[in-house]
C-alpha cells in the first residue's frame, strides 16, 4: 500500500515503486545575506523503470537536484534515498562506492579517458571496483549501441556521437539501479543527439533501466515518460507523456511569470 506522502510526491507513479526519492531536500550555497537557496524543501519520487526528464529555467536548481540525488553533493537539510539506502549521512568512501556500483552517469562533455580504448572506457568503473560484468550484459549493451566495430578506437578517433554512445555504454555496464544524464545531447548535432536519446529510451523500454535526464531542450524531454519542472528550487509542475510542443508551451509560461515579476520590480522602483 502507498502512503499518501509517496503518492503526492512529484514523479511518483502508483504501482511502479521508486528507485530514488527525496524528502525536504534543501540545498543552500553560502551563508547570511549572500546565501542562495538552490533547492527549497523538495519532495520527489523517481519511478523505477521509467525515463524522467528534469526541466526549468536557468538557475532553477536542475543540476543541484541531480547532484544531490546522485550523492555528488551534500545537502543542507532533508533526506535522499537510492532504493532502500539513505545516502544522506553516508561517509565519503561509502558514497564513492555507492555511486560507482549503483549509479551510471552520462555527462554533456562525455568524460572519457583519452588514453583508453572504447572497450577499456566502458569497463573502467567495473575494473576499478574489481567486479566482473554480468555475462552477456556488456555485449548486449555494446550491440544495442552499435559500438561493436569501434571498441579498439580511442576517444579522439571517434565522432562526438560515438563518444557519447561509449559514455552511455559505460554508464550501463554495471547494470546500475539509476542512470543520471546531464544534458547528454548538449554537445551533439541533432542526428547524434537523437541517437543518444533513442538509446536512453530503449535502455528503459528494452533493458529495464531507470533514467533521469536534465535538459534544456523540449525535443529531448519529449523522449521521456514524465517531465518534472523546477522553478526557483521547487518542483512546480509535472507532465506525463510530454511532446516537444507541450513542453515548449510550459517553458514559455516561466518566461511570462518572469516577465510579470520584472514588470513588478520596475513598478516598485517607480
Ligand atoms: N557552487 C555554487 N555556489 C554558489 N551558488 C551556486 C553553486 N552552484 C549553484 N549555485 C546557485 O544555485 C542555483 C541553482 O543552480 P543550478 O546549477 O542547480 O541551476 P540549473 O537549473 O541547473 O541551471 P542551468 O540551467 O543554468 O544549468 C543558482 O542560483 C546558482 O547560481
Amino acid at each position: 500500500m502507498f502512503t499518501s506522502a509517496a503518492q503526492d510526491a512529484p514523479g511518483a507513479v502508483p504501482g511502479r515503486g521508486t528507485v530514488a526519492r527525496a524528502r525536504g531536500l534543501t540545498k543552500a550555497y553560502g551563508t547570511g545575506e549572500t546565501a542562495v537557496v538552490a533547492l527549497d524543501s523538495v519532495d520527489v519520487d523517481i519511478a523505477r523503470g521509467r525515463f524522467t526528464a528534469v526541466m526549468g529555467p536557468s538557475g532553477s536548481g536542475k543540476s543541484t537536484l541531480m547532484h544531490c540525488l546522485a550523492g555528488l553533493d551534500t545537502v543542507s537539510a532533508g533526506q535522499v534515498w537510492l532504493g532502500d539506502t539513505e545516502i544522506t549521512g553516508l561517509k565519503d568512501g561509502e558514497l564513492t562506492r555507492l555511486r560507482r556500483d549503483r549509479i551510471g552517469f552520462v555527462f554533456q562533455s562525455f568524460n572519457l579517458i583519452p588514453t583508453l580504448t572504447a572497450a577499456e572506457n566502458i569497463t573502467l568503473p567495473m575494473d576499478i571496483a574489481g567486479r566482473k560484468p554480468e555475462p552477456g550484459w556488456v555485449d548486449q549493451v555494446i550491440d544495442s549501441l552499435g559500438l561493436r566495430d569501434r571498441l579498439g578506437h580511442r576517444p579522439a578517433q571517434l565522432s562526438g556521437g560515438q563518444q557519447q554512445r561509449v559514455a552511455c555504454a559505460r554508464a550501463l555496464a554495471s547494470r546500475p539501479e539509476l542512470i543520471f544524464a546531464d544534458e547528454p545531447t548538449g554537445n551533439l548535432d541533432s542526428r547524434s543527439g537523437l541517437e543518444v536519446l533513442g538509446f536512453l529510451r530503449s535502455a528503459v523500454d528494452d533493458l529495464g533501466q531507470s533514467v533521469v535526464m536534465v535538459t534544456h531542450d523540449p525535443g529531448a524531454a519529449a523522449h521521456s515518460d514524465l517531465v518534472l519542472f523546477l522553478g526557483d528550487g521547487r518542483i512546480v509542475d509535472r507532465m506525463e507523456r510530454p511532446t516537444a510542443d507541450t513542453v515548449l508551451e510550459r517553458m514559455k509560461a516561466f518566461d511570462v511569470v518572469r516577465g510579470r515579476l520584472g514588470d513588478d520590480a520596475v513598478a516598485r522602483e517607480d
